[in-house]
């Protein structure tokens, strides 16, 4: 709930609240909550009709302020109460277990009172004077701290607060902010969105797991090209590929350069298209709908690469994301040795970043890559040997999910410098189901590049999106099972803590 939106109507100038919902979810709100002190019943229902399918296609609850009954009429994720409305558990009743209930609270009293009652999480405040209200501070942030210990629920600070005021929240245990006017109010609503949430994680730390927002609805999407191979059990590989590409709300274009027959126990075959076959399949894309962005997975065989460098090559592509796929998460290899050569003279060169893991970075580099620090070296020394830039991941690492990136001269402007390098880190998810991992991050990055986003933002972007994948907790089949590439169009049951 790091960045909760209250709408308010007062400052639309012309804009609509839905324009401004689905601008304030592009920034990276979190959370939106529809608050209209005056409108009637049926002005209600038809903004909270408005604004619902905008909340959730981006993975965003959407709660409703004092009206238990239009929250159960709409079909609205939630309420939110404050102590003279509609009293926690009755809502409780009303709405059943599934519902989100937050309440105002401004004492650890009434704190301790809501979590009893069965509320979701607390807004507290108000935490700064407001114009209006100027010495009106309600609650102190030694109250809040005490408030966030008080509970195990999250806690949202509410009440003037803007980007300069954020500091209000600091060591205070909140989840995040909830804000009216610092949007609402503002010229540029996602711009708006965009610091706060910025300034909220710099803050807070890392930050909750945000799905990128969908592009809008326009003639012409950006197409996103994987060439790789099939996974006939659909998570990883190809389909990996389409199902991230789709969920970024992109357009997917394949070249097929081999089908696997594979579980998530293990590879039982391979078939290799043929080289001719390849580039047919990468001349046919460029020749009408040329991608804006190409991930590069499986490449089974030095023909195969050198199918696919040449076809790249004749149509000048940019934008490459190249996982330099070399063993299955189940332990198959899926490069012939003698391909790695390939791979590096004619491949590499033409990516913008190679996302090899471990042993991978391993075997580019020529030095064991087992730590942190190994991690770090591998990914400059191939930096510096490619001049592109490079992710090592940290995925068969023995603590977090640690990926560092090595970004050359030409991707931080830094003419004259050396390779810059950033770590992205993130809590290991307690899981088995990791097959794909690699495939749907280098397919997000590849999403983020071709929404003309930087590599730096699209590398982080991809980052949360798996985390959600991986933390959504599917559980198919016997072995390493595959990740919810849809997790963020799933109602939403529960907060996101
Ligand atoms: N259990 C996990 N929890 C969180 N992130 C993970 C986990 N396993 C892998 N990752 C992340 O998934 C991505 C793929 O990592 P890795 O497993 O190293 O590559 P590959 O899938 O190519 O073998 C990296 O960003 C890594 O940090
Ligand atoms: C066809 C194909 N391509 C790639 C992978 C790698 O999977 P991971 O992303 O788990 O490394 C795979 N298992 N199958
Ligand atoms: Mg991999």
């Amino acid at each position: 709930m790091r960045l909760y939106a209250v709408t308010d109507r007062a400052w639309l100038n012309g804009r609509t609240l839905p324009e401004l919902v689905a601008d304030a979810i592009a920034g990276g709100a979190t959370f939106i909550q529809l608050r209209e002190k005056h409108a009637t019943h049926d002005e209600i229902v038809a903004l909270a009709r408005e604004l619902m399918p905008i909340c959730h296609a981006a993975g965003v609850p959407f709660v409703i302020d004092d009206e238990v009954e239009i929250a159960r009429e709409v079909g609205a994720d939630g309420v939110h109460v404050g102590q003279s409305d509609t009293a926690c558990a009755d809502a409780r009743r009303l709405l059943g277990d599934g519902a989100i209930i937050g309440v105002s609270v401004q004492t650890v009293e009434e704190a301790r009172a809501a979590q009893a009652a069965g509320a979701d999480y607390l807004g507290v405040g108000a935490l700064i004077p407001t114009p209006t209200k100027p010495d009106a501070v309600d609650v102190t942030s030694e109250e809040l701290a005490r408030i966030c210990r008080a509970v195990d629920i999250p806690v949202v600070g509410i009440g003037g607060l803007r980007v300069e005021t954020l500091d209000v929240l600091a060591n205070s245990g909140v989840d995040g902010a909830a804000v009216v006017s610092a949007l609402f109010a503002a010229d540029d609503a996602q711009a708006a969105a965009r610091s706060l949430r910025a300034r909220l994680d710099e803050m807070l730390g890392g930050g909750e797991s945000a799905f990128p927002a969908l592009p809008p609805a326009c003639a012409a999407l950006p197409a996103v090209l994987a060439i790789a191979g099939s996974d006939s059990s659909g998570g990883a590989g190809i389909q990996a590929d389409i199902k991230t590409v789709a969920a970024h709300g992109l357009f997917a274009e394949t070249a097929v350069t081999a089908l696997t027959a594979q579980n998530t126990m293990g590879v039982r075959n391979v078939l290799e298209a043929t080289p001719t076959f390849i580039a047919e399949q990468i001349d046919a894309i460029f020749e009408d709908i040329p991608p804006a962005a190409i991930k590069i997975g499986m490449c089974p065989s030095a023909p195969v690469i050198e199918a696919v460098a040449d076809a790249l090559t004749r149509w000048s592509a940019t934008n490459i994301v190249l996982d330099p796929v070399m063993v299955a998460t189940s332990g198959a290899r899926l490069i012939a040795e003698d391909a790695v050569h390939a791979l590096e003279d004619r491949l590499i060169p033409l990516a913008r970043l190679i996302t090899p893991n471990m042993p991978e970075a391993e075997v580019l580099a020529g030095f064991e890559v087992r730590d942190e620090k190994d991690q770090e070296r591998a990914a400059v020394a191939l930096a510096d040997r490619f001049g592109c830039a490079v992710l090592v991941k940290g995925g068969h690492g023995v603590h977090d999910a640690n990926d560092v990136l090595a970004l050359p001269p030409t991707e931080t402007a830094d003419v004259g410098a050396g390779v810059r390098t950033t770590w992205l880190r993130s809590p290991r998810v307690d899981t088995e189901n990791t097959h794909g991992t690699g495939c749907t991050l280098s397919s997000a990055i590849a999403c983020g590049l071709a929404r003309g986003l930087g590599l730096e933002e699209s590398v982080a972007a991809a980052k949360s999106y798996l985390m959600g994948a991986l933390e959504a907790g599917l559980n198919l089949g016997a072995g390493s099972g595959p990740i919810d590439h849809m997790w963020a169009y799933r109602p939403h049951q529960k907060v996101p803590v």
